[in-house]
C-alpha cells in the first residue's frame, strides 16, 4: 500500500486553556479524498489548518511523506481580488500556457478578461479552483467551499473537482456540513465531535445520484441506493 502523504497521530491542539482538539489520528492516502464532517465547533477547521501548516499542534505527530508539499485552500469565500481580471486572479499577470490551460480546465476560457464582479457564484468557485491549482499541490483543502451555491451549481462543481482530482492525482480533504456532499465526494468519511474523530466510514466517491447518506448519534451511514428502483 502507497505512503500516506500525511499523518496525524495523537494530535492535540490547545489555545491557552481550551482544548479545540485531542487524540486526533488519521491518515491521508495520495489520489484520495477525505471528508470530515460534524457538528460546529467540533474542530474541523482546526484540523485542516494544522495540515495546511497555518498553525502548529501543540502535541502529536503531524508527519509529511514530502516535507516540501505543497498544499492549497479553497474557502467558502473565494477571496478573489476584484480588481483584477480572471486570467489575473490565477496568474497575477503571468501569461503562461499553464493559466490558459487551468481556466479551460475549470471552464472559464472565455471568461478570461471578465472580472470577478461579473460572474456568477459558481464560476466564482471555479476561478478559485483554477488558482488553487495553479502551484500545482499534491493535496487540496476544501473548507466548505461550495456551501453557498446552489444544489445543480453545487453538484456541478463536485463532479468538477471529482474529475480534477482523478485526473492529477491529487489528495483532498474536504470540510462539509453536506453529508451526502461527503459521501459522493469522499473515499472515507471522518465524524468529528468535542474536537476528536470519532468514527470513520467508507464513502461512495463518484456515485453520485444513488448515495443516501445519514448520521446517527456518532454514527455514520452510507447507503448506495439502486440506480433504478423498480
Ligand atoms: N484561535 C482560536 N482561539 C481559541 N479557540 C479556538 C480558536 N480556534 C478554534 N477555537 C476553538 O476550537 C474549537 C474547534 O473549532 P473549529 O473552528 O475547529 O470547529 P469546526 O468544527 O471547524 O466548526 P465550524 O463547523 O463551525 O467551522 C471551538 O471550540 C473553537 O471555539
Amino acid at each position: 500500500m502507497a505512503e500516506p502523504i500525511v499523518t496525524l497521530q495523537s494530535i492535540e491542539k490547545r489555545y491557552g486553556a481550551r482544548t479545540a482538539i485531542h487524540d486526533v489520528s488519521f491518515q491521508l492516502y495520495p489520489g484520495e479524498t477525505v471528508a470530515l464532517v460534524g457538528m460546529s465547533g467540533g474542530g474541523k477547521s482546526t484540523i485542516m489548518r494544522l495540515i495546511a501548516g497555518l498553525e502548529k499542534p501543540t502535541s502529536g505527530r503531524l508527519a509529511y511523506r514530502d516535507p516540501h508539499i505543497v498544499t492549497r485552500v479553497m474557502f467558502q469565500n473565494d477571496r478573489l481580488l476584484p480588481w483584477l481580471s480572471v486570467q489575473d486572479n490565477v496568474g497575477f499577470g503571468l501569461r503562461d500556457p499553464a493559466v490558459t490551460e487551468l481556466l479551460a480546465a475549470v471552464g472559464l476560457a472565455e471568461a478570461a478578461d471578465l472580472y470577478p464582479a461579473q460572474l456568477s457564484g459558481g464560476q466564482r468557485q471555479r476561478l478559485a479552483l483554477a488558482r488553487a491549482l495553479l502551484a500545482q499541490p499534491q493535496l487540496l483543502l476544501l473548507d466548505e467551499p461550495l456551501g453557498a451555491l446552489d444544489a445543480l451549481t453545487r453538484r456541478n462543481m463536485q463532479d468538477l473537482i471529482m474529475r480534477i482530482c482523478a485526473e492529477r492525482h491529487l489528495s483532498s480533504l474536504l470540510i462539509t456540513h453536506d453529508v451526502q456532499e461527503a459521501a459522493r465526494m469522499a473515499d472515507w468519511i471522518i465524524v468529528v465531535k468535542d474536537g476528536t474523530n470519532v468514527y470513520q466510514t467508507a464513502g461512495a466517491k463518484g456515485q453520485g445520484p444513488t448515495v443516501v447518506a445519514s448520521v446517527g448519534e456518532d454514527v455514520l451511514q452510507v447507503i448506495l441506493q439502486p440506480a433504478v428502483t423498480p
